[in-house]
């Protein structure tokens, strides 16, 4: 018998790759509410090597996958040890983490579909002593589904306004819009890229890992032929259900489309910017029309130069936080992996196939059990 008054604890490593974001997570009639959460970082050379195996720059053999399985879900365990010392939560009070995991390959279409996220969830079990369930994605794919996103059923729980269409919006790595329609239809996707094409080249150009504030694209001038060569890219007019990630969208994609050409580093940064605000205000004219309001989320919400450019381009649409709403824009998505950790023991569907297209809704994950003996 599951106990649903229980805490849970949930994990993720987004696209972007700035830390773990770990979430301690208690349930009030099924809504999720924040007890305590915290970004655990990267060491750097882990930080590179994830990059450059999501961009297919390091071409992995057997032996490195498994022990880069193995040293992520290490450090996942080591996450959720950090969480419980610090909110002095002991293990034994919490029912199962949700692990994301992290995404190293997204393919969800053609002969074969995959979704490939790792961090070896035996580990985080063992070391934790709780209860993980993980692979939250592949069911889904598996039945026909793009297995992305999955927080728009979050977002609808929490965030929707009966009678007003509003946007939630996640600045990740990836950027991706829930829409709730007035009517209460649920839909989204992913966009394009959002902070992971800016970190890559403010890391090559200014050897910081983001651009803090935007003020690296500030400081350049936005050229109009590269972004309207930028734009177009054909996964920006695909119609949903899509998702997309860093083996699309990253620095050799980006170089093959600035060929020869000479810019100067920070109009490219400038320009990068104006893409991701660009194909999102796009994505929301064309998918919510008569949205009143868009709630932002996800790291980018610390990006001053983007949410400002952002807020031009939805103007009349209000822009805030979904921090105005009383939830956390840092730790949506670890919060939302506790949840569907929680559905997948209660035996309840975690996907919304409208959103990811697929065959219909699917019970997500499997469930990695703790050693008893130690608890
Ligand atoms: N002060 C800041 N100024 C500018 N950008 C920032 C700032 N703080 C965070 N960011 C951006 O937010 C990113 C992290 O965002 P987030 O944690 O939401 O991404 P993610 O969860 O890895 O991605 P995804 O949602 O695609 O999986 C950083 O890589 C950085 O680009
Ligand atoms: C395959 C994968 O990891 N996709 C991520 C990524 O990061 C943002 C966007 O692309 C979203 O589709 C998804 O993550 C969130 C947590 C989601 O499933 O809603």
């Amino acid at each position: 018998m599951t106990d649903v008054s229980a805490l849970y604890i949930g994990l993720i490593s987004g696209t972007s790759v700035d830390g773990i974001d770990a979430a301690l997570v208690s349930f009030e009639q099924d809504r999720p509410q924040l007890v305590h959460a915290l970004t655990h970082p990267w060491p750097e050379a882990m930080r590179e090597q994830i990059l450059r195996v999501a961009q297919d720059e390091t071409k992995l053999d057997l032996d490195a996958y498994g022990r880069l399985d193995v040293a992520i879900g290490q450090m996942f365990a080591d996450a959720v040890k950090e969480l419980l010392t610090q909110s002095g939560t002991p293990a034994v009070s919490v029912r199962a983490i949700g692990s994301h995991g992290q995404t190293i390959r997204h393919r969800p279409s053609g002969e074969y579909p995959f979704t490939l996220q790792i961090g070896d969830s035996s580990v985080i079990a063992e070391r934790s002593t709780i209860d993980v369930v993980a692979d939250f994605r592949r069911a889904d794919v598996a039945a026909g589904g793009q297995g992305a996103p999955l927080l728009p059923a979050v977002h609808a729980m929490l965030l929707a306004r009966p009678g007003h269409t509003r946007v939630v919006l996640n600045l990740g790595g990836i950027a991706n819009i829930t829409v709730l329609s007035a009517n209460g239809h649920v839909s989204g996707f992913d966009t394009g890229p959002a902070n992971g094409l800016l970190d890559a080249w403010s890391l090559r150009h200014r050897g910081e890992a983001f651009d803090r504030g935007g003020a690296f694209a500030a400081s350049g001038r936005m050229d109009e032929a590269l972004l309207a060569n930028l734009l177009e890219d054909p996964y920006f007019a695909l119609p949903p259900p899509k998702s997309t990630g860093r083996e699309h969208f990253h620095l050799g994609w980006l170089d093959a489309r600035l060929g020869s050409a000479t810019f100067s580093p920070a109009d490219v940064q400038a320009t990068l910017l104006e893409l991701t605000a660009k194909s999102v205000a796009n994505a929301i004219a064309e998918h919510a029309g008569d949205a009143s309001d868009v709630l932002l989320c996800g790291g980018g919400v610390h990006n001053g130069a983007l949410v400002q450019r952002l807020r031009e381009l939805l103007h009349p649409r209000e822009l805030t936080s979904t921090g105005t709403q009383g939830i956390d824009p840092d730790y949506l998505e670890a919060t939302a992996f506790a949840w569907l950790a929680r559905q997948r023991l209660l035996g309840l569907p975690g996907n919304l196939p409208a959103v990811t297209g697929a065959r219909g809704p699917r019970v997500l994950g499997a469930v990695y059990a703790a050693p008893r003996t130690s608890r």
